[in-house]
């Protein structure tokens, strides 16, 4: 299991600090939340910001966009070569002229669904992806409960990926901790965020490595 902690629950203060820390603790990614306050009912960072982290992570960037303009802000963040930037199928008209938009960037594409979106939504769309991103929390902001919704689903995605695109990874975000990351990794999933889990821990390279399952 690959770990990409959020960012949302660092200390903003010491951002750089906190990035460059994650990184040393062995993190696979580090996840970057954007929220447009329009999206979601909240604001984190832009492009400024979040060039500061690239500065300071020596591991990929994971951007999550949680926006209503997702190729306004597609263009705005590719400069900064993230691995994966994940939009929301909820907010997109256009989902596959946006994932070749990414691509032609070189930079790979991934569909974040809400809980309440069924992986059918991918049917025709999980070959062009690199990645896709389950919410197992309402997007917006950090240290809520898990949904354990979420575990069916990623079985169901997991099935899907099989047909369409072994090579597609499932990320789940929201509320992962050392209390469900089995059954996460039963349902199929290769990727978590985990934001409050590990900032609020107090051996962060410990709580990395309770995920690495
Ligand atoms: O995208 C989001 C929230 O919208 C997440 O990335 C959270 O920031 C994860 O935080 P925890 O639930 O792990 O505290
Ligand atoms: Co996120």
């Amino acid at each position: 299991m690959k770990v990409a902690p959020s960012i949302l629950s660092a200390d903003f203060g010491n951002l750089a600090r906190d990035v460059a820390e994650i990184c040393e603790s062995g993190c696979d990614l580090v996840h970057v939340d954007v929220m447009d306050g329009h999206f979601v009912p909240n604001l984190t960072i832009g492009p400024v910001v979040v060039s500061a982290v690239a500065k300071a992570a020596t591991k990929p960037l994971d951007i999550h966009l949680m926006v209503e303009n997702n190729t306004f802000f597609v263009d705005l963040f590719a400069p900064l070569k993230p691995e994966y930037i994940s939009f929301h199928i909820e907010e997109e008209k256009h989902p596959h002229r946006l994932i070749q938009k990414i691509r032609s960037y070189g930079i790979k594409p991934s569909i974040v669904l809400n809980p309440n979106t069924i992986p059918e939504e991918l049917e025709y769309i999980l070959g062009d992806l690199d990645m896709v991103l389950l919410m197992s929390v309402n997007p917006g902001f950090g240290g809520q409960s898990f949904i354990d919704t979420v575990i069916p689903k990623a079985m169901k995605l997991d099935e899907m990926r099989k047909r369409l695109n072994p090579k597609c990874l499932i990320e789940v975000d929201g509320g992962v901790s050392d209390q469900n990351i089995k059954a996460l990794k039963d349902a199929g999933v290769d990727v978590v965020v985990a934001g409050s889990y590990v900032f609020k821990h107090k051996d962060r390279a410990q709580a990395i490595k309770s995920l690495q399952i």
